[in-house]
């Protein structure tokens, strides 16, 4: 299959309609959801000319991961709704493709199962700051343990998003069988709480608690983007949660150039929503992201064909930034700026 559009055609087609929708769906009216795609049209490329680039190179290093190409898995849950192997599969798709898999707290297998299931891949670990600060020290030993390099914070979602599509369907739980893996405690599987009463206090205790590096994902506000820094953190990942938080959140590409004038270089900053073309990683590396992440196009591709559906997206990511890169007359990602976009 040529493009991402029709591995979401193939997994619609494969995957039950309350697990399709609760994979595709948003928040609210889907404002966000749709203008997170809908901004990447909005900008063009004024590709320059002549430059005797040779031939494009993808690689990048961050926090000391070396990746094959910008682009990360953006962490999801429950991927065995979408393919009976899970997030192992997702993991050997990631280590196929070269780049860092994040893997959900809300992932239907344990973090320290899908370390295992794929050798040389590397894994950050997301993580929503539990209110029980003993139970959130745990999960973050377990993570440590497995071999995690970063953890990423999100934080945009002190209640959880209200989404109609679920409400209309009914889905509100994984089938049984099936659980959030990471959140056994014991003999019981706890509930991940979504709490208003996590602050930048929290940060600042589970930046004590480790020394593996901290990204703070669902930074919208430039104002928060300079506290975070305040609280030391490794990397901002800007993001509206694909849209599926706050709904009117504006598109996650037009949030990031206020985003990196707050940050002046001194962290990266991750960018993820609505990325489905080679050309829309390009138009967010030239706006200031380091890297971006893609979310449901990896879930398509496992849906649609299990691991090899999910490497086959991301190596169609690589092919077309790698193209992108080429006809743009740039030899590597690290040479884009922004004079290379402009709105349509
Ligand atoms: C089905 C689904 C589950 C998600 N689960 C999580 C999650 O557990 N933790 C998290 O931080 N973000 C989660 N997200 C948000 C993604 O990390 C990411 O921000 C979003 O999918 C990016 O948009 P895109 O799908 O357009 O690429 C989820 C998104 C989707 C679509
Ligand atoms: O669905 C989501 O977007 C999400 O972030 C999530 C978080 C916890 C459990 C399940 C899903």
């Amino acid at each position: 299959m040529p493009t991402i559009g029709e591995y979401e055609a193939a997994a619609r087609d494969r995957l039950a309609p309350a697990h399709y929708d609760y994979f595709a769906g948003g928040a609210g009216e889907e404002i966000t959801l749709r203008a997170n795609e809908t901004a990447f049209a909005r900008l063009a490329l004024l590709p320059r000319v002549l430059r005797g680039a040779g031939s494009p190179r993808t690689g990048i290093t961050l926090l000391g991961s070396s990746l094959a190409m910008p682009v990360l898995v953006a962490p999801t849950a429950f991927h065995r709704l979408a393919d009976p192997e899970g997030e192992r599969a997702t993991a050997r798709a990631a280590a196929t493709a070269g780049t860092v898999m994040i893997v959900s707290m809300a992932s239907t297998m344990a973090v320290e199962d899908v370390a295992s299931a794929a050798s040389g891949v590397t894994l950050w670990f997301q993580l929503y700051l539990q209110p029980d600060m003993d139970f959130t020290e745990a999960i973050v030993r377990r993570a440590e343990a497995a071999g995690c390099a970063a953890l990423v914070v999100t934080v945009d979602s002190p209640a959880r998003g209200r989404r109609d599509r679920d409400a209309r369907n009914g889905f509100d739980d994984l089938p049984d069988g099936m659980c959030c893996e990471n959140l056994r405690d014991g003999d019981r599987v706890r509930p991940i709480v979504m709490s208003p009463e996590v602050g930048w206090e929290h940060v600042d205790r589970l930046r004590r608690m480790t020394r593996l590096p901290i990204v703070l994902k669902g930074v919208t506000h430039p104002a928060d983007a300079c506290l975070a820094l305040d609280h030391g953190v490794s990397a901002l990942y800007v993001s509206n949660h694909g849209g599926r938080q706050l709904d009117t959140v504006p598109a996650a590409v037009d949030l990031l150039p206020a985003i990196t004038a707050a940050v002046g270089g001194a962290v990266p900053v991750l960018v993820d929503g609505g990325i489905r073309r080679g050309t829309d990683v390009v138009k967010a590396l030239a706006l200031g992201a380091s890297a971006v992440a893609v979310g449901r196009p990896v879930i398509w591709g496992l849906a649609a064909d299990g691991e090899r559906g999910a490497a086959r997206v991301l190596g169609l990511l690589r092919d077309e930034i790698e193209h992108a890169l080429a006809l743009c007359g740039v030899a590597s990602v690290r040479d884009l700026g922004p004079d290379l976009v402009r709105p349509c």
